[in-house]
């Protein structure tokens, strides 16, 4: 009966769910050290299958802090503005004759600057932006010009506020001191805001809108655009599709550090990473060329297209654009749908409230720690504190990790309740007397299930791994390989085992306590050498080194003192049923056990070798 109790629960892998647990546990701790923040335990096994990146623009790949660098006014006045930060250093040079401008010193370029100013919820207070980083751009500018107090002489009545389907947003104001109309300002993306304009500034006096006007304007739009500035338009007057274009205003917001570096290596370990914007095409080019996008060779598909492709084709055509722009919300969601529809296991990143709905549908929903908003950080389920973009990169090699190490663990735990179960199955069946007791199977099931197997889960893994492609979802822990594998080791632990078995065994065939020792110890040996080849499923030892896991070590070190005083110490002997060991015993006894690591070891040699064969061949049918 005792036997019978032991033999089930030896059979049990009791152990793994709490290495899945632990080693999710440990993984979400190491990722919290590179400051990363998981709120749910699975996404860090997720995050191993990654196999596409989308990301917000402003705020994620660039560093969100806006200046304006240079102007157009509708007339055809080129600016160049100086000086970066909100402490209002820096000028306005007038083009190509570097006239400085201060105030309305030049009517046109004053009136610009005074829309961006007066349509503008941003308050700078000591050198710093509360509000909208594009606004407080626009406040800098003001303040550049000493315009910046002009807000003050107008009451504003409304406001029309910003969204980021509507992409614009505009003020209705009238002036404190005298009773005129009222004045309405807007700002936004030129498409938007030239639809409710008739006529452009020239020098003050309006003139009727001509195509020729639109057509310089977008001109003007584009060539801003490609050198990376996000372009806003400005215009006012008395009342809405009846406003006067005043021109734009080019605001530059440099890469985020790192960015590029990191958008390389997660290409190259088979992330794609694609950038969702708000802004213009020429913007969104111009960016996703300085960080490397798909190095270069960019497609870009605009919202509208998103909009009017059908909903089945869409999942086909998605994954070969690496640029999306002139996005709403409503966009960002049907890019990420049809990229999980097409197979892809979908990352995402964003920093805005625009950016929620997306971060909450995607797989993987990534938020900004510093700057970003609650309302994206609740949406998310990762948290990047310091608003690195790399540290991404390290969570996906974390997640990858992680599912390796479970591998690695399960390949241990079978291969060991393989052999046990058919050690005592095959005793049975032939009518043996037991040769493992109830205890000795116990002890076992310790050595199976704790530290020993436990410390596989913390095994660090190796760069080679790391950047191997995100496996499949479908992909299944125990893949065909793995199942011969554990079959071959437990072939060897078994045949093993049954061979000392049969040694030690007397003439009468009545097991005596030396027959149960030597077998018992044949197996907890075998098991601890088979474990020091499930470290790795690729690597020889003499590659990832015998130190290279010190909880392993200590747990192995730990077993074998154990198996030690099992069977030296009297009290233990009497418990265990065992008897001292001789030196020489011992000796054979680990040459034996060394078999099934000898063989695994092999084994991967073999097949490093067949690969690099393969490798080579394809490499030549490619040329
Ligand atoms: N405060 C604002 N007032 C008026 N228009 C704005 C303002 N902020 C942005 N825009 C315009 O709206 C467009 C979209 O901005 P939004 O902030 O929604 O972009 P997004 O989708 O978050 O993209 P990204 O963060 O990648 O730039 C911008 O390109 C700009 O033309
Ligand atoms: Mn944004």
């Amino acid at each position: 009966m005792t036997f019978r109790f032991s033999l089930a629960v030896a059979a049990i892998p009791e152990g793994l769910p709490i290495v899945v647990m632990v080693t999710l546990v440990l993984g979400v701790l190491r990722m919290a050290k590179k400051r990363v923040i998981v709120k749910k335990l699975p996404i860090v096994e997720t995050l191993g299958c990654c196999s596409v990146l989308c990301s917000d623009k402003t705020g994620t790949l660039t560093a969100n802090e806006m200046t304006v660098t240079q102007l157009v006014t509708s007339d055809g006045l080129h600016a160049e503005v100086s000086g970066v930060g909100y402490d209002g250093q820096g000028t306005v040079c007038l083009l190509p004759s570097k006239e400085v401008i201060k105030e309305f010193s030049n009517v046109s370029v004053g009136k610009l600057v005074e829309a961006g100013c007066v349509a503008n919820n941003a308050v700078i207070r000591k050198n710093a932006v509360m509000g909208q980083p594009t606004e407080g751009a626009l406040m800098a500018l003001a303040m550049k010009m000493d315009l910046s107090d002009i807000k003050n002489s107008y009451v504003r009545k409304k406001e029309i506020p910003f969204s980021s389907e509507q992409k614009w947003m505009a003020v209705k104001c009238s002036l404190k001191t005298e009773d005129r109309e009222d004045i309405y300002f807007m700002k936004g993306a030129l498409e938007e805001v030239i639809r409710y304009c008739t006529m452009y500034n020239n020098g003050g006096i309006p003139l009727p809108l001509t195509p020729q006007q639109r057509s310089f304007c977008l001109q003007e739009e584009k060539r801003m655009g490609s050198l990376g500035l996000r372009v806003l338009a400005l215009a006012s007057g008395p009342e809405l599709g009846r406003l006067t274009f005043l021109g734009l205003v080019g605001i530059i917001d440099p890469p985020r550090v790192g960015v590029k570096e990191a958008v390389q290596v997660l290409s190259e370990s088979g992330v794609s990473v694609k950038m969702i914007t708000g802004d213009a095409l020429e913007t969104a080019l111009a960016i996703g060329r300085n960080i490397g996008l798909c190095n270069g060779k960019l497609k870009a598909m605009s919202g509208e297209e998103v909009d009017s492709v059908e909903k089945g084709e869409l999942a086909d055509r998605v994954g070969k654009v690496s640029v999306f722009f002139r996005t709403s919300p409503k966009h960002k969601l049907k890019i990420i749908k049809a990229l999980q529809e097409s197979g892809a296991i979908v990352a995402m990143t964003g920093d805005g409230v625009n950016d929620a709905v997306a971060l909450k549908s995607a797989d993987i929903g990534i938020a900004m720690g510093q700057t970003g908003t609650d309302v994206s950080k609740e949406a998310a389920n990762m948290i990047l504190v310091d608003d690195d973009f790399s540290a991404i990169m390290n969570a996906v090699e974390e997640g990858k990790g992680i599912f390796y190490n479970i591998k690695n663990f399960v390949r241990f735990q079978l291969s060991t309740s393989i052999s046990a179960l058919s050690l005592i199955t095959l005793s049975t069946v032939f009518n043996l007397p037991s040769p493992l007791n109830a205890m000795q199977i116990l002890w076992i099931n310790i050595i199976m299930d704790g530290p020993p197997a436990q410390s596989l889960g913390v095994e660090p893994v190796d760069k080679d791994t790391l950047r191997q492609p995100p496996r499949s979802v479908g992909d299944t822990i125990l893949s065909r390989a793995l199942v011969l594998k554990i079959l071959m080791s437990a072939v060897v632990i078994i045949s093993g085992t049954l061979f000392i078995f049969w040694k030690e065994m007397p003439e009468d065939r009545a097991s005596t306590p030396r027959t149960t020792t030597m077998t018992f110890t044949c197996f907890v040996f075998f098991d601890l050498f088979n474990a020091l080849t499930c470290r790795s499923q690729t690597k020889l030892i003499f590659e990832i080194g015998f130190l290279g896991n010190r909880m392993f070590l200590y747990s192995i070190l730990g077993s074998i003192l154990g198996q030690l005083a099992v069977i030296y110490i009297p009290p233990l002997q009497r418990v265990f049923q065992t008897e001292n060991l001789g030196v020489l015993d011992l000796l054979f006894l680990t040459g034996l056990a060394s078999s099934v690591f000898m063989l695994s070891e092999l084994l991967k040699l073999y097949e490093k070798h067949c690969c690099s064969t393969q490798r080579v061949q394809t490499h030549h049918e490619d040329v």
